[in-house]
């Protein structure tokens, strides 16, 4: 069985980040690396976790001209991680070139609308509609782009899935029942987001700052 939770290693700490890994890996699926890990660690950092034997999600969320996004995903060439981050408000031509600059075996996937914003986020930046309406425009986007799949809430996966059946659905903002939100805006727990659609649970802080992480990713993993 393909495991459908991804811890997140959100620190720039390599040793801790390790540590956790090692502590989490009989219960989640892979790992997610970020920007954080990224720019403290870069490659070699990449490559001493992917050495404990998990896929690894690197989440960099690129987003700038096709030209730089391409050149950025070639100088990855060698990572191969399993999942690769660009943002879907970067443009269909910026997807295109992203995932035609990827290796065969990495899935590009889009991020839709962050898990930090709400509607009102949303209206300050100028875009009109709620989250769920830009969501489904970014999906289908994504998928003209020949992307993979896309990143988005769980109170959007069951349409962002109707609308793409075959899709690789990542979900973040993924809380149990009580815990702590800290900067989530747009939040489910594990069972209910992975019930709706996720193929992909991204889970950090209610695993990485629980006092035994391993059996808080067994925990959840058992409510699903
Ligand atoms: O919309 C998004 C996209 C990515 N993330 C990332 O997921 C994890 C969530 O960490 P928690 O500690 O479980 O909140 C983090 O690495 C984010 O960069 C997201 O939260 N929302």
């Amino acid at each position: 069985m393909t495991r459908p939770i991804y811890v997140a290693l959100d620190t720039p700490d390599l040793a801790a980040a390790k540590a956790i890994a090692e502590k989490v890996r009989h219960h989640v699926g892979g790992v997610k690396l970020g920007l954080e890990f990224f720019v403290a660690n870069g490659h070699h950092g990449v490559r001493e976790i992917a050495a404990l034997g998990l896929p690894i999600f690197l989440d960099l969320k690129l987003h700038d001209i096709p030209n730089t996004v391409a050149k950025a995903v070639q100088a990855l060439r060698g990572l191969d991680p399993a999942i690769l981050t660009v943002h879907a408000s970067g443009g269909r031509a910026m997807m295109e070139d992203a995932k035609a600059a990827a290796p065969a075996g990495t899935k590009v996937v889009a991020v839709t609308v962050l898990t930090s914003l709400d509607g009102d986020d949303l209206a300050a930046i100028g875009v009109n509609g709620d989250p769920q309406a830009q969501v489904a425009r970014l999906v289908a986007l994504a998928r003209e782009a020949g992307l993979d799949g896309i990143v988005c809430s769980g109170n959007e996966v069951a349409a962002a899935k109707r609308a793409w059946p075959g899709g690789l659905f990542v979900v973040p903002g993924v809380r149990p029942a009580g815990a702590d939100a800290g900067d989530q805006k747009r939040m489910m727990t594990p069972a209910q987001a992975r019930h709706a659609g996720a193929s992909v649970l991204v889970i950090g802080r209610p695993i990485t700052a629980a006092a035994d992480p391993a059996e808080a990713a067994r925990a959840i993993e058992s409510t699903l």
